[in-house]
């Protein structure tokens, strides 16, 4: 590195404990935005990350994007989107920082070894909800200027911050923002750089593609009250029994979705992909062994890699109002409602994949003759993203790896979804490029969520070296 990037990466170093301590303040805010009885704290997150920024002598909006109707008709606020300026010379380049700060639920009852909401190091990793999905890596971005400006350095580009807290319930609100604000806010962005995914292997990557998602509900009701089996079972058309067999006709046990049409947009592989997924570091064994299972649904490397990145996909997750508990109760639940979701590839559209689904489940449940009250919900919806990777952008994350890691960027796509990544390709036209610095084994999403200090660390000084990288440009 050039002397000044030796400094901040030494300063990064010498302060990394100051880091985990902040982390460990940020992770003990319970912001799960899927939970309506958190929203105050996704709020409190959102202000915390606002003065954050302020203290860096940013400037902040806490943008407000709306309500939020939850399915039993009441109200809520969406947390606020946080806007942030930092530096404004018209010479330097600008770049526009997205992350989120909402995280999953968690809780200690699901199986974690440690409170999630306690940051724990073990073994040279920070265990804690959003350690690796998103908190830590927003907060590699600030120390990462935070650096600079301790060493007197002056920043090289000019920063955009855009910092939700919905991401992990479909960006409630966000789209609007971007539009309303294409003209202004993100109007002079040259670069948009993500941080909120994980590399394949230990090798350090550049991710190009995510895949979309469409979440469905689907709701059944056979009574207007619980009912006892032995009284009323043999007489009555089950919801459970509905609802199952409509959640077994969506997928075969080869993982190929059912849903007639699905494949018709996927664009189909060309040679030169295969190649290209051939020479992508990825240890299939390692892949197992790290989520405890002996078999996939694909037998190589191309083939899972594909189908985790290439090819659309379809998960059950749960069903509300089924008996899930402990012990043999006997009842047969009224009301249902399963929930499932499908990832989607590019040129897959969302509207038009919710008309397949809907079409398709009310044939199959018109063909089971029951009575029973049925409806299929889309709750959200988003579509793949895939940039351009011979965008200069591409070269500064390249340069930024090899100055800190001394190693050649892999090029990979990500499974999951982001949904903003595409809303700001396609609003803004601007290069948008995802710099991960999570580690496939961080169980994001999972139990024991963690993020290495290591990576943690090495991610702020590439985060540093992509600002000095990129300040080219
Ligand atoms: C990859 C990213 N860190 C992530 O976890 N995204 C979520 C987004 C989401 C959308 N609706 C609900 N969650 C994901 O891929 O599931
Ligand atoms: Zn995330
Ligand atoms: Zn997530």
């Amino acid at each position: 590195a050039s002397p000044p990037l030796d400094q901040v990466f030494q300063y990064i170093d010498e302060h990394q404990d100051d880091y985990v301590q902040h982390l460990k303040e940020w992770i003990a805010i319970q912001s799960e935005s899927s939970n309506p009885t958190k929203r105050d704290d996704v709020i409190r997150m959102m202000q915390v990350v606002g003065e954050t920024i302020k203290r860096l002598g940013g400037t902040v909006e806490l943008t407000d994007v709306g309500n939020e109707e939850l399915p039993s008709g009441k109200i809520i606020p969406l947390p606020p989107v946080v806007l942030g300026k930092l530096g404004k010379d018209p010479n330097k380049t600008t770049v526009g920082i997205y992350g989120h700060v909402d995280v999953q639920p968690a809780r200690f009852e699901d199986g974690w070894s440690t409170d999630p909401y306690l940051l724990t190091e073990k073994d040279g990793n920070l265990y804690g909800r959003g350690s690796s999905d998103d908190k830590g890596p927003v907060l590699a971005w600030l120390h990462a200027i935070e650096a600079f400006q301790a060493l007197k350095q002056e920043l090289p580009v000019n920063l955009k911050f855009i910092f939700e807290g919905m991401e992990e319930s479909g960006s409630k609100g966000l789209d609007e923002l971007l539009k309303a604000k294409n003209e202004t806010f993100f109007s002079n962005i040259d670069y948009i750089v993500i941080s909120d995914s994980a590399w394949l292997s230990k090798k350090p990557a550049l991710t190009y593609g995510t895949r979309g998602l469409c979440y469905f509900i689907i709701e059944v009701q056979c009574a207007n009250q619980d009912l006892h089996s032995g009284l009323y079972g043999g007489t009555v058309h089950e919801a459970m029994t509905d609802l199952i067999a409509l959640l077994d006709s969506l997928v075969n046990s080869t993982g190929y979705v059912l849903i007639p049409g699905i494949d018709s947009d996927v664009v189909p592989l060309t040679n030169e992909e295969r190649v290209l997924y051939k020479e992508i570091e990825f240890n299939l064994e390692a892949f197992k062994h790290t989520i405890g299972t002996t078999e996939l649904l694909h037998k190589t490397k191309e083939d899972v890699l594909l189908h985790r990145w290439r090819f659309p996909s379809l998960s059950i997750h749960g069903i509300e109002g089924a008996f899930s508990g402990p012990g043999a109760k006997t009842v047969i639940p009224a009301k249902v409602t399963g929930k499932f979701s499908i990832r989607l590839v590019p040129n897959m559209d969302p509207d038009k994949l919710s008309n397949q689904v809907m079409t398709y489940l009310n044939g199959v449940f018109a063909a089971r003759g029951s009575p029973n009250q049925m409806q299929v919900a889309l709750e959200s919806g988003s579509k793949a993203w895939v940039a351009h990777v011979t965008d200069k952008q591409y070269d500064a994350g390249r340069r930024a790896i090899s100055k800190v890691f001394g190693v050649e960027a892999e090029l990979i796509r990500e499974g999951g979804t982001i949904p903003v990544a595409r809303s700001l390709q396609h609003t803004t036209q601007k290069s948008v490029m995802m710099l991960p610095i999570g580690s496939p084994d961080d169980r994001i999403h999972s139990q024991d969520e963690k993020l290495s200090r290591d990576n943690y660390i090495n991610g702020t000084k590439l985060f540093a070296a992509y600002i000095a990288e990129i300040s080219q440009h």
